[in-house]
Formats: C-alpha cells, structure tokens, sequence
C-alpha cells in the first residue's frame, strides 16, 4: 500500500515506521524541513511529494488538521484521508461546513496510544502494537474507504473498533482528556512543594503525574477541541472532590465526624471499582499481573542480562517498570508477570544472584 503521511511528529512518525515494517511505501511531509528529514532518518519513509498515495494519513495538530484533510482530498482525488486527531467531532463538523472534497474518502480515526512527548525523536514503530485504535466514519464515509483505513490501523498491530464520532468524543473526554487535567493539576501542586518534602516521591506520585509532563500547546487544542464532552465530566469531578473536603473538614471540627469517614471509603472503593474496568494488554479482560522489584545495577548490560535470564526460563515479561535508585548506582526493575508463574520467576532470578523484592 502507498501511505503519504502527513505531520512527522510522534505519532505521525510512529505510523510512518510501523507501516515501513510491514513493507508499506510510505512518503513523509511536514511544514517543518527538519521534521520530515528526521523521520525520513529514523526509517520512517523517504520525504517526497507523492503522485497517487492510496492513504493519506493526516497527523497534524487537531487546530489545523481539518484543513490539512480538506487539502489533502483535494490534492489525490483518488487516495482516501484519515486523520489521527485526539478530537473528532469538531473536525468532522469542520469539515462538513466548508469541505467543497469529497467526504466519502474521508474517515476519521484515533490511535488510544501515544506519550507524553512530542516529535519524530520519541516515535517508535510498535507504539500501536495491542493498542485499540478508533475508526469514526463520517456519515458520507463510503465502506471501502473505511475498510481501508481499518486495515492500516490493524496492520500497526492495533485492535480496531469503529464508533461515530460524538461516542467517541464522550469516550475520550472520560478516559483520557479528563485523566490528562487531573495529573496536570495535581502536578501542578508540587511547584512550590519544598525540597525535603518533594524528595519523598514515592511511585504514587510517579503512576499519577507522567503524563503530566505533556506538551500544553496540543493538550490546549485538545481540551478546547472536546469542551462540550469534557465539562460535564469535570463537574462531576469537582462535586466528588467538594464532597471530600467537606467530609475531612468535618472530621477535623467533629471527632465523630457522623458518616464522614463513610464518604472517604467510598471515594477510594469507587476509585477501585472503576480502576478494575481497565481493559489489560490488547484490549483484554483486566489482567492483575504479579509484580517483583528486581535491583539492578545501574551499569551497560544488566537489564540486557535480567531479561535474557527471564527468557532463558520461558517466562513472559508482561510489563516492566523502572525507577532510578535515589542516592545510589541502583535501578528498580518492577517486572510484571503472570501471576502463574511469579513464584517460580523469583526463584530463578534469585538462584541467578539477582537482589528480588515484593
Ligand atoms: N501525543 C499523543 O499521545 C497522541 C496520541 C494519539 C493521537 N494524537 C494526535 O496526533 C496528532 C499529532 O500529535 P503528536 O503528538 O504527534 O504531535 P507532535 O507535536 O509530535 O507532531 C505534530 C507534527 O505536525 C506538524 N505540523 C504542524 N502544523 C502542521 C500543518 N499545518 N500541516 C501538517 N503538519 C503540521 C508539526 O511540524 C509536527 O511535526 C494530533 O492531532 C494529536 O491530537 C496524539
Ligand atoms: O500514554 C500517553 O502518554 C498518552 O498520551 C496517550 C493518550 C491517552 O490518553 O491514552 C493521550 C492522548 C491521545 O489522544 C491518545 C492517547
């Protein structure tokens, strides 16, 4: 399949080599030379112009991605166009009021997997790989088109689900835009936190906050892109946490606290309840993966060494984890396997000489 991929930053990259690795032709263009020059070094494709690409892949920022489709269309009347945007409502109805193409060559869709960094350097080609990705046809979409554009995202390794793009943007909005906000914000309250007191992060704060790290300006054309999905959501969220401090305030004024304790515990028991709904890996049932943190010294090899160990014994690394040692040459591998064969892995590490800790 010729593929032109258009944005080479993360995620555009990223499509660009796992499609490369399934022996697509693939073509790259950015706004930015140097964007496109370093996907083409990483592998992703060679930067060109191409004159009949079957897709278009459309992995520009949300603000400006509309246009690019429109453009796109307009530009191969023959190739269909998908764009991989974090919000598909509005680009859709974007399109819908001032696309003069044709919209039955335009499908929408979503990869639910990506990193809080930006730029071709942070691609990676099995970035997909057990993801889901979203495919929302428009409702001109012809079928073939939709076909097409499945059959893409499939071939990343991702398990693809179609759903119209106001479900879409409900869905996201709850677990992944409003997500976004919470770590954000609760980042945000270490800014001023003491030196001593920000020392004592533990992996709480870690799971909590990576995504914090995030680049505002596509998180800012995200939000506002979904505000009508997301309000509600956050009003939701912000009762919860009134409800909270209320609840703590009224322990601290009452050592009775009349069923103020009640509305902490149900705080956290909701909080499992919904945790619990996750999907595990590749869209499964929840997996509760058994999890050993394994020392290792902070030197060229040992991890290399550590999973040759866990290979050699047939045993399959379902997650991994790692933390830096805080004031010594240490890492923290937490390697996540099934819980069948956790007692067994620990005896082997151990009998390998590695330190192995619950
Ligand atoms: N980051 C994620 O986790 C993630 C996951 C899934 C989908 N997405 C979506 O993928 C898209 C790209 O996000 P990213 O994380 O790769 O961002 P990025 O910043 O890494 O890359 C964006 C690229 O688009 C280019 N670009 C800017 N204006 C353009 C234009 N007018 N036409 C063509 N290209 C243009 C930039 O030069 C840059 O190379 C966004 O729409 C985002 O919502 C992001
Ligand atoms: O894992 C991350 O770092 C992500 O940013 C991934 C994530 C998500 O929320 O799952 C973020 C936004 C995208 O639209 C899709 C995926």
């Amino acid at each position: 399949m010729k593929v032109h991929v258009i944005g080479t930053g993360l995620i555009g990259t990223s499509i660009a080599l796992a499609l490369t690795r399934v022996g697509d032709d693939v073509t790259l263009e950015d706004p930015s030379p140097t964007a496109a020059a370093l996907a083409a070094d990483l592998g992703a494709g060679v930067v060109a112009h191409p004159e009949h690409p079957d897709v278009v892949v459309v992995a520009a920022p949300p603000d400006v991605a509309a246009k690019v489709v429109e453009l796109a269309l307009v530009t191969w009347p023959l190739a269909v166009v998908t764009d991989v945007a974090s919000v598909k409502g509005a680009i859709l109805s974007d399109l819908v009021a001032y696309a003069e193409a044709d919209l039955s060559r335009y499908v929408g869709s979503h990869p639910m997997a990506g990193k809080e960094r930006s730029g071709a350097v942070a691609a990676q080609a099995d970035l997909f790989e057990g993801r889901t990705w979203v495919v929302c046809p428009a409702p001109k979409s012809a079928d073939s088109a939709v076909d097409l554009v499945a059959r893409l995202a499939a071939s990343t390794g991702a398990a693809v689900v179609q759903m119209p793009a106001d479900e879409h943007d409900a869905a996201v909005a709850a677990v992944s835009h409003v997500p976004q906000l919470a770590a954000s914000l609760v980042a945000a309250r270490l800014r001023e936190l003491p030196d001593g007191a920000i020392a004592l992060s533990g992996q709480g704060i870690r799971d909590v906050t990576r995504i914090a790290a995030s680049d505002p300006l596509l998180w800012t054309q995200i939000l506002s892109g979904n505000a009508a999905a997301i309000a509600p959501v956050i009003d939701d969220l912000a009762e919860d946490l009134s409800r909270v401090a209320e609840a703590l305030r009224t322990i601290l004024d009452d050592s009775d606290g009349t069923g103020a304790r009640g509305v902490l515990a149900r705080a956290i028991a909701d909080g499992q309840l919904g945790q619990s709904r996750i999907p595990g890996k590749h869209g499964a049932a929840p997996t509760a993966y058994a999890t050993w943190t394994v020392i290792v010294p902070d030197e060229p090899g040992s991890l290399a060494r550590l999973f040759n160990d866990i290979g050699d014994a047939g045993i399959n690394l379902e997650d991994l984890r790692l933390e830096h040692g805080v004031g010594a040459k240490i890492g923290l591998a937490e390697v996540m396997v099934l819980p069948a064969v956790a007692d067994r892995l620990r005896g082997v590490l151990e009998e390998k000489g590695w330190r192995v800790h619950d």
